[in-house]
């Protein structure tokens, strides 16, 4: 059937093109143009331990399912993942409660800041999404209820995902956040109110402060997140660790809700699922093909790393292909 075999030339085409991407080259270029280029933004200074991160820092690696390895600058070097802990946490409280979660949470874009109340008063105490801050806390307020040692529990899950045991929470950024963590305070408190924070408020916000401390570099985030590239299975053992719906549903929500108000220009600019954290991270996820890592700490107004996005959206520019 000639319609048939147009498709099939056409698909065979495509994997070709994909399969022949010189991921270092474009990654090489795009080292080049961003090193050199004025970028606006600020390093996060309300949590006082990240304002002392050089804004100079700037890493990037690419994982793909054929478990190759493309990077540059400072790709190894570990930072505060901050709120790119949300995709993790989220990932192991679905493992546990998934269809009682969502009657806690909502799974709609904020079109607000990280750490806007305002949206908690219109909508019952029932945050918008798990990625804002809000989420995140009643995400972490079920956590704290499944586990008699959380902290351990979500480490040992981490561990698991990665196949790395000395990734662990840095205690003084947890405790710098602490100091100063009044709006998170404010939240968990007005959550607890509406009778959505189940646990002692202190608890709920001590385990969040260290899941968003935690360290990680471009290397390990990129390495961490190609599971959600490969349908929840991890790569290095071909184990399932996540559902396939479990995964469809993650790719979704940080496709729509991962860059909070931001989310619409990510994925008008870059066109791919990704979560960003304060310390200057972002990883995005190709789905059957890659993950992706990049870290350069100054933010844009809307708490997104500015050149993290500007790379990024090269790298989807100049493989031409994106999740669209
Ligand atoms: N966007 C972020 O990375 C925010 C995380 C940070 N720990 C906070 O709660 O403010």
């Amino acid at each position: 059937m000639p319609g048939a075999l147009k498709q099939q030339n056409h698909l065979s085409k495509y994997k070709m093109k994909v399969g022949t991407t010189d991921y270092q080259k474009i990654l090489n270029q795009i080292q080049q143009e961003l090193s050199q280029a004025e970028v606006s933004g600020k390093v996060a200074a309300y949590i006082p331990e990240l304002a002392k991160v050089s804004p100079e820092k700037f890493g990037m690696h690419l994982y793909n399912l054929e478990g190759e390895n493309y990077c540059f600058g400072n790709s190894e070097e570990r930072f505060s993942i901050q709120s790119i802990s949300k995709v993790f946490s989220l990932a192991l409280a679905m493992k546990i409660i998934d269809s009682d979660l969502w009657k806690r949470v909502g799974v709609e874009p904020s079109g607000a800041r990280f750490n806007s109340l305002s949206l908690l008063e219109d909508n019952g105490g029932i945050p918008r999404n798990p990625f804002i801050n809000a989420g995140a806390l009643v995400v972490a307020d079920v956590l704290v209820s499944c586990f008699s040692n959380p902290k351990a529990a979500f480490l040992s899950f981490m561990h698991e995902l990665t196949g790395n045991s000395t990734i662990s929470y840095d205690e003084t950024v947890a405790a710098s956040e602490r100091s100063e963590g009044y709006r998170n305070f404010a939240m968990a408190n007005y959550l607890k109110s509406f009778g959505n924070i189940k646990n002692d408020v202190e608890e709920v916000l001590d385990f969040y402060f260290h899941q968003c401390s935690i360290t990680m570099s471009c290397k390990e985030l990129s390495q961490a997140f190609i599971v959600f590239a490969n349908k929840g299975n991890l790569l290095d053992t071909d184990r399932q660790l996540l559902t396939g719906k479990q995964v469809k549903r993650i790719n979704a929500l940080m496709l729509t809700c991962g860059f909070y108000d931001e989310a619409g220009e990510f994925s008008f600019e870059v066109g791919l699922p990704g979560k960003s954290g304060v310390g200057g991270g972002i990883v995005a996820v190709h789905p059957n093909h890659y993950a992706v890592a990049v870290w350069s700490p100054p933010l844009n107004p809307k708490g997104n790393s500015a050149r993290g996005m500007a790379a990024l959206e090269r790298l989807t520019t100049l493989t031409g292909y994106s999740i669209f």
